[in-house]
């Protein structure tokens, strides 16, 4: 690029700075104003508010007051807070405005237009873009094309301009580092830049070079379901965290980031991933697991954990009990059972008071089935519930006359006395009105209890309601076609009804247990939540989707997964987007392919994908690296010192190295062993843990979605990994790695690397 092209830009540049600076000025002075302001109205507070309490009209008076000094104050705030995070975003502009210029014609124009795009709009009058937003819709451009004809969307429809210069910016502390001209859609030298780089333990945003079909993603509004099929490293994370900004600011004053949740693997990436929106000036939006989504909703329950389900997959006849209750079938005949409690079969709870029925089950269930079948089980629960408060409230009068009532007001003290008529502002007229007054009180109180649990539907079984549904299942489902027989499931009724009696369940029958009770209870789901975004959608079961669904009923979804990497439903994984097609409306839903892997270098990822046996579809991005090398060694001791001296190589060349073993207790050998041999390694046991620079070693399920420098497999033998069903777990580990592959194995390596073609690794 020409010296003068780079001087005139820096000329420009230092330009726009310069009214930078001008605005975070005028900013600063606006924040010390609204200070000082807020501080007077604080200081004023006393003077300005009279307080009147003599009459009401002054009590009024007072109080009006009083709000109109916090509406002034609140309203201070608000503009204090929206001009410090302008003020923030200045500041990050201050350095490093922009990445990108477009020059393009639009339409019959006479003159080209230049465009500037950066991480946010500049503005230094009304209208007038010093810098564009890379969310708005004209900095489209930019990703969607070259030079030529480009096409965009706008708000009134499609737009398309000729684009006749494309220039690239690397900016840092206010110097242009390089400039160059591209034709290409976004130039594969700056993100073979990006993707050099190391990795970090916090992911980064990629807005300077989001590809094309990534901006697709990013940019959709009009999906209700947007499915986004993408190999390992296609940068489906990445891509929906800028989707999440780019909705943030397209909807801004109608969205905010509590509306939007993301259902993640696991919280070491939900930690992974938590500073991307901040860097994008957003704030994050709700991130939980779906273990942690089901133990929030079920707090007395302990909900099987991530690793506790992982070893449990290994049995087969598990297996298929959670191929059935993962089924949309499944989550239709717990629907259908539901239904079918509007006219028999809810199972109740007596009312208990003091240790005696107060109302009986076979009452509560009378009221019940009492309204007619027009009621749905909604309306039949709150009919329900306000018979049973008038029947405790009738009971009050009986309750009074009780010796324990006559007990308790002998010992009632003098200031509880007291108590008593301040809350009951009654006056003390004759002894007997005295002793009801005081009787009263202290049934009212004591029915309290009893109030609260009609009110949170206590009276309803749960337990027995959700074990009698388990029993009538084989009536409504056909358990052979999952190849189940009525003992199997006999049986695992058994070993739930264990579980429940020691307040446990497994993660597939907590989805159904919280169903079932929203629908006994008529739950109509969480209608604030407008997005809602699943990670590594391959691992969770089409019933869990459907409840989520019906969990979150106004929001749109958006659906990541990679078919070849589900680590739990295994062929099933592929059943699940029929199923999950007939959930939304065929012309509200998109299905996206990303092929192209950016994550690992050229030589890795080639390495991976023989390890499918489907995985012709994927492009290596073009970034040069080592090929994969392969150990087998004789024994346990002489394949811990190559993971040492390779874990040495990899720290020496300020590598994070991620040391991946199939289960935990694999991972926790190997450590003990490193650290025998004076490796210090840490072991990540827990999902709770924070990654760390250095050398980690951690269990394959828990490096989902997660990325590292290194990896080195631990340990790829026969023995491990023995069965085909293990080959998407392998193809995970392997292509967590971005510049470095080492493939460790005792004895014998695993068949599932024969599809590896020899020339695509170096056999050591
Ligand atoms: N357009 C891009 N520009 C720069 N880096 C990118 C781009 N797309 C993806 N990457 C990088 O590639 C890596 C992989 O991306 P990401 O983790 O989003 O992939 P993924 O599809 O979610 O992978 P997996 O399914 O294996 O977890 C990340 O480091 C990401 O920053």
């Amino acid at each position: 690029m020409a010296d003068n092209i780079k001087a005139q830009e820096q000329h420009h540049l230092d330009g726009v700075i310069q009214k930078i600076k001008v605005a975070e000025t005028s900013l600063q002075k606006k924040i010390k104003a609204t200070k000082k302001d807020v501080k007077d109205i604080n200081a004023n507070f006393n003077n300005d508010v009279r307080l009147k309490t003599e009459t009401y009209s002054g009590m009024m008076e007072t109080a009006m007051s009083i709000r109109q000094q916090q509406q002034m104050l609140s309203e201070r705030e608000n503009r204090q807070e929206y001009a410090a995070r302008e003020l923030g975003t200045l500041t990050k502009l201050e350095v490093n405005p922009y990445f990108a210029r477009i020059d393009f014609r639009e339409g019959d124009e006479k003159r080209d237009e230049t465009i500037y795009i950066g991480m946010a709009s500049f503005t230094d009058r009304p209208d007038h873009y010093l810098i564009y937003d890379w969310r708005a819709p004209i900095s489209s451009i930019y990703y969607n094309g070259g030079i030529g004809d480009v096409t965009y969307q706008t708000p009134d429809g499609e737009q398309t301009v000729d684009v006749k210069l494309k220039r690239q910016f690397q900016i840092e502390n206010a110097k242009i580092k390089t400039v160059f001209d591209t034709e290409e859609v976004v130039g594969d030298q700056m993100l073979l830049d990006a993707l050099s780089n190391r990795s970090d333990t916090k992911m980064k945003s990629i807005v300077t070079t989001i590809q094309k079909e990534q901006n697709q993603i990013i940019r959709d509004t009009d999906s209700e379901l947007l499915f986004v099929q993408g190999a390992a490293g296609s940068g489906k994370t990445a891509a929906v965290l800028q989707r999440v900004a780019f909705l943030l600011y397209q909807y801004r004053g109608n969205l905010h980031s509590g509306q939007i949740i993301l259902f993640s693997p696991n919280q070491l990436f939900n930690d992974y991933i938590n500073q991307v929106l901040p860097e994008l000036g957003e704030q994050n939006m709700v991130q939980m697991t779906f273990y942690q989504y089901s133990s929030h909703r079920l707090p007395s329950v302990q909900v099987e954990t991530l690793a506790q389900r992982f070893d449990e997959q290994f049995e087969p006849h598990a297996q298929k009990i959670n191929d059935v209750k993962g089924s949309l079938d499944y989550f239709k005949a717990v629907s259908a059972y539901a239904n079918h409690l509007n006219t028999e079969d809810m199972r109740f709870r007596n009312l208990m008071f003091n240790g005696t029925v107060l109302i009986p089950k076979e009452k509560v269930e009378d009221i019940y089935y009492s309204f007619n079948e027009n009621y749905n089980l909604r309306n039949r629960l709150d009919a329900t519930k306000e018979q049973l408060l008038k029947i405790l409230n009738r009971k009050i009068h009986v309750e009074m006359r009780k010796k324990w009532v006559e007990d308790a007001i002998q010992n009632l003290s003098r200031e509880e006395i007291q108590q008593m008529h301040k809350e009951g502002e009654e006056e003390i007229l004759d002894a007997d009105k005295e002793f009801k007054f005081l009787a009263r009180q202290i049934v009212v109180k004591s029915f309290r209890k009893v109030q609260r649990q009609i009110v949170r539907n206590h009276f309803l079984s749960i337990n027995n309601q959700f074990v009698h549904m388990l029993r009538n299942i084989p009536k409504i489902i056909h358990l052979a076609d999952f190849d189940i027989t009525e003992s199997d499931w006999q049986a695992d009724i058994k070993a739930t009804v264990g579980r429940l009696k020691e307040g446990r369940l497994s993660l597939a029958d907590a989805s159904t247990y919280i169903y079932l009770y929203d629908l006994m209870t008529g739950k109509r789901g969480d209608r604030d939540i407008r997005y809602l975004f699943i990670d590594e959608v391959q691992d969770y079961s089409a019933f869990q989707l459907a409840f989520l669904k019906f969990s979150f009923p106004r929001a749109k979804f958006t659906l990541l997964g990679d078919l070849n990497q589900a680590i739990f439903t295994h062929e099933n994984s592929r059943k699940l987007l029929d199923e999950l097609g007939s959930m939304f409306p065929e012309d509200k839903t998109r299905v996206v392919q990303l092929t192209k892997s950016y994550r690992s270098t050229a030589q890795i990822t080639n390495f991976t994908k023989h390890l499918l046996t489907n995985g012709e579809d994927i492009i290596p991005f073009t970034r040069e690296g080592d090929l994969p090398q392969v150990y087998v060694e004789d024994g346990m001791d002489s394949a811990v010192e190559v993971v040492k001296k390779q874990a040495e190589i990899n720290l020496a060349d300020h590598e994070t190295t991620a040391i991946i073993g199939k289960t935990l207790k694999e991972c926790q050998q190997l450590t003990d062993k490193l650290a025998e041999t004076g490796v210090k390694a840490t072991l990540i046991r827990t999902e709770n843990q924070r990654l760390v620079k250095g050398v980690i070693v951690v269990p394959s399920y828990l490096a989902k979605g997660l990325e590292f420098d290194s990896v080195i497999m631990w340990d790829a033998s026969k023995e491990c990994y023995g069965e085909e069903r293990d080959r998407q777990l392998v193809y995970t580990i392997c292509t967590r790695a971005m510049h470095r592959l080492t493939i460790v194995a005792t004895k014998t390596l695993s068949p599932l690397f024969d599809t590896v073609p020899t020339t695509e690794y170096e056999m050591k």
